[in-house]
């Protein structure tokens, strides 16, 4: 693997253009509430950086070199991704920045933390043991698993503002004594080697601009006879990059997400090996036959609604429901209640959306490739 030149990280830059743009929004109860707080010119700012990488660029003429370009810049374009979708994912989703399976009769926030409780259970986690959550958002599954296994857990995290969030939602829960939050490129940690006994990551890791280089700096810190497990988004291997629709849909699932560059399962199981693991486990859990699909709550399908909630969730994501959200937003921005470049990030988000469950429906993408792997004992 020809190695990734890793971006200089600068902590004391990120604090202080967090502190500029979101000030004292971290303290807020919501994601909207959050939203009508920002500083219009740092946002302005976050907008181009992250918008130079998709605006105007196809994926009928993307080449070689603009895939390298975003992803020599893969921490700045992650930070500045979730400075933008943070309150929108928790306005429009909690705090749990993930997808998850759903059996019948499951509500959103019970199939969440099913999710969350079965890689605890699958990677074998126990009271006291000492964790990383690699990429952890604003701390929602490690409260969970935190509650749900007893351990205690450092949450990794490359954005500021995510890390204050998390930190308070600890606070607030009286978890503050079993878990902490530490800012960093997941790509090239500061821990000590051997540091953890456990490390888990859920839908974070297809950040990283190779999965080699972060699963690489995972075994490093694990202890040896750790376990590590990851969700991970893959393209399956029916993803055919030479069929213009495929890459139209791998492309828009990067930039809805904030994705340097997205690889098949096959090259997540080499990655994975190639950076010393022994493979324990492994399934696309997003095979499995349930009673409603991963993407549904994206889908815009009333007939998937479970719940009175749900209708709700549901009918956001429908053309009607856009097209309101679109321009509520819009007239927000005119009369300054949110920031501008609010309707491009939610415009983003429903791109995201698309993508995501085009490429579910096609069978070519996964948000929950499931690995379970140990580092050897010697
Ligand atoms: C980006 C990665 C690796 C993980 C995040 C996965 C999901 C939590 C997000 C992926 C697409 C997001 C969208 C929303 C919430 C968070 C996601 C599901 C919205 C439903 C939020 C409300 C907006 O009105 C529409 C968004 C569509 C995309």
């Amino acid at each position: 693997m020809a190695p990734i030149a890793l971006e200089n990280e600068d902590h004391d830059r990120d604090a202080a253009f967090n502190k500029v743009l979101h000030g004292k929004s971290a303290e807020e109860r919501g994601g909207i509430r959050s939203m009508l707080k920002k500083d219009p010119a740092a946002q302005k700012a976050a907008i181009e950086e992250y918008f130079k990488h998709w605006d105007n660029k196809a994926a009928s003429t993307e080449t070689e070199e603009i895939r390298e370009s975003r992803k020599a810049e893969y921490a700045t374009l992650t930070r500045h991704y979730y400075n933008l979708a943070t309150d929108i994912y928790e306005y429009g989703w909690g705090s749990c920045f993930h997808f998850c399976r759903f059996a019948y009769g499951e509500g959103f926030y019970q199939g969440i933390a099913r999710h969350e409780h079965f890689l605890a259970h699958m990677m074998g986690l126990r009271d006291g043991m000492k964790v990383l959550d690699v990429g952890c958002g604003v701390g929602g599954p490690a409260r969970e698993i935190a509650k749900f296994s007893g351990v205690n857990i450092t949450g990794l995290n490359n954005n500021d503002y995510q890390i204050e969030r998390a930190t308070r939602y600890a606070q607030k829960e009286g978890l503050s004594n079993q878990l902490s939050f530490r800012k960093g490129d997941f790509m090239q940690m500061s821990f000590p080697p051997e540091t953890f006994d456990a490390i888990y990551a859920i839908e974070a890791t297809v950040h990283a601009p190779s999965l080699e280089g972060v699963y690489s700096q995972i075994f490093r810190v694990l202890k040896p006879g750790g376990v590590f497990g990851v969700y991970e988004w893959l393209m399956t291997d029916d993803y055919d990059n030479s069929n213009p629709e495929h890459r139209e849909i791998r492309l828009g699932i990067e930039q809805g997400n904030g994705i340097s560059n997205m690889v098949k399962i096959s090259e997540g199981l080499r990655a994975i090996k190639a950076a010393g693991f022994e493979l324990e486990f492994h399934e696309n859990l997003a095979d499995r036959q349930d009673a409603r699909p991963w993407y549904y709550p994206l889908d815009g399908d009333l007939r998937m609604a479970g719940s009175i909630g749900d209708i709700l969730t549901i009918a956001r994501m429908t053309k009607w429901g856009r097209f309101v959200a679109h321009n509520t937003i819009g007239a927000a921005e005119r009369i300054g209640l949110v920031p501008k470049g609010t309707r491009k990030t939610a415009d983003s988000l429903g791109l995201a959306a698309d993508c995501l469950v085009a490429g579910a429906k096609l069978h070519l993408f996964t948000p929950m490739y499931l690995m379970v792997a140990r580092k050897p004992k010697s």
